[in-house]
């Protein structure tokens, strides 16, 4: 129970391989939807049609004896929309509620009978009895159909996949750092459209968040709506270097291991690195949002860089990734051309400082190339 009339009806996928076909969720993932009991009934959103008999059953349990006047449909994509029609097929009574893309969207994954719809725009609202819902629209966040619903009796937001996380309900996991993997890689891209919806928020009594994924948010939610304004406007959240690589034969590894120590004995407050080819790249990715100052450092390969760093530098740039400084590793060991291959991927992004003298390694780490990594570790905990 949320409050005395929401209640929770959705369903966690635990046995889920890949989350939108790429993320591994080693916790699981929920699929939230919520019920609103007042004269009028409303469901906010379905689930994933892999848990379609469960939700239902929940459903069913939630409201007793009555059945769904609306149905609120605030984000199409399949893992909370595809199934609607089974919802339908149940409750052919319930109206769908969305707004003009909501429709055409969904058009296009049901062949649906659209005659009992109810379209609504911005500002729009839909009074149950005591709880009045008032519509936001929040277009590219993440989809282009995205709203969000306000309900102005329990001041609860409910916010479509903004504030969501990775992670079944009840994984004992911190909320920033999955909800900030999710964030970097699903919204990051709508950095812009996540500030203005967060303007619209600032005007809004809200009391509990209830998004589509992960908890329910109450109590301060201040917390979550700085990490928003952080991760939304692109700013570094801490002080830090983060070293990505991708090394062939591990030289290159054990120079950036190396780096590290050395930045730690300078003083720096965290040094995280990451293996591009053995760890998650949407954790590198989530860490390179996270902290000011990258190193990128890798092999020379067939003329180019190691696939493993150019995948992820193509990952960056997708993420809209700026505002950082980065510093440049390679290694080549007769021509080589991975430091040329980063710097004409990082030219195509924004507000990107490429530090003078990147480095280059020729095999093993030699004495001279570890006094150019004490000044670049000098540079990186002053600059
Ligand atoms: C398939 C392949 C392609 C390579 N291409 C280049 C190249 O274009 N230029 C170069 O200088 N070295 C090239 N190398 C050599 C590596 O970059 C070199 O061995 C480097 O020292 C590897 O660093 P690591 O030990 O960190 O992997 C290539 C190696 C392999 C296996």
């Amino acid at each position: 129970m949320i409050t005395n009339d929401i209640l929770y009806v959705g369903v966690d996928d635990k046995d889920i391989d890949l989350f939108e076909g790429q993320f591994v969720v080693p916790n699981g993932i929920a699929y939230n939807s919520y019920v609103i009991l007042d004269d009028k009934i409303a469901v906010m959103d379905t689930v994933d049609k892999r848990k379609g008999a469960e939700y239902l059953a929940n459903l069913e349990k939630a409201l007793g004896d009555r059945f769904p006047d609306y149905l609120i449909v605030s984000h199409v994509e399949p893992d909370h929309a595809s199934s609607v029609q089974l919802f339908l097929e149940k409750y052919p009574q319930a109206q769908l509620v969305g707004n003009t893309k909501t429709f055409q969207l969904l058009a296009q994954y049901f062949d649906l009978n659209f005659d009992n719809i109810l379209t609504v725009k911005e500002g729009d609202t839909l009074l149950l009895g005591k709880h009045e819902l008032h519509f936001i629209l929040t277009p590219m966040v993440h989809w282009p159909e995205v709203m969000f619903t306000y309900d102005s009796y329990d001041k609860v937001l409910f916010s479509a996949d903004a504030f969501g996380k990775f992670g079944a309900l009840g994984a004992k996991e911190d909320w920033t750092c999955e909800a900030r993997r999710y964030y970097f890689n699903i919204v990051g891209k709508f950095g812009m459209p996540v500030q203005t919806v967060l303007k619209k928020a600032a005007t809004l009594d809200i009391r509990i968040i209830c998004p589509l994924h992960g908890p329910v948010l109450s109590g301060d939610l201040s917390k979550y709506l700085d990490k928003y304004n952080i991760w939304s406007s692109y700013e570094p959240e801490s002080e830090g270097v983060f070293i990505a690589y991708a090394s062939l034969h591990g030289n290159t590894r054990d120079a950036v291991l190396a780096l590290k120590e050395m930045l730690l004995s300078k003083g720096c407050p965290e040094v995280v690195v990451s293996d591009l080819a053995r760890n998650d790249m949407a954790e590198a990715l989530e860490h390179a949002f996270c902290y000011g100052k990258v190193v990128l450092a890798a092999s020379s390969y067939n003329g180019g860089v190691m696939p493993f760093m150019e995948d992820f530098l193509h990952h960056l740039k997708g993420k809209n990734y700026q505002k950082r400084t980065v510093a440049l590793v390679e290694n080549g060991s007769w021509a080589p051309s991975a430091n040329k291959a980063m710097t004409e991927i990082l030219s195509q992004m924004k507000d990107i400082t490429i530090l003078d003298s990147p480095i280059t390694l020729r095999g093993v780490m030699k004495d001279e190339d570890k006094k150019a990594f004490e000044v670049l570790a000098d540079k990186l905990c002053i600059s």
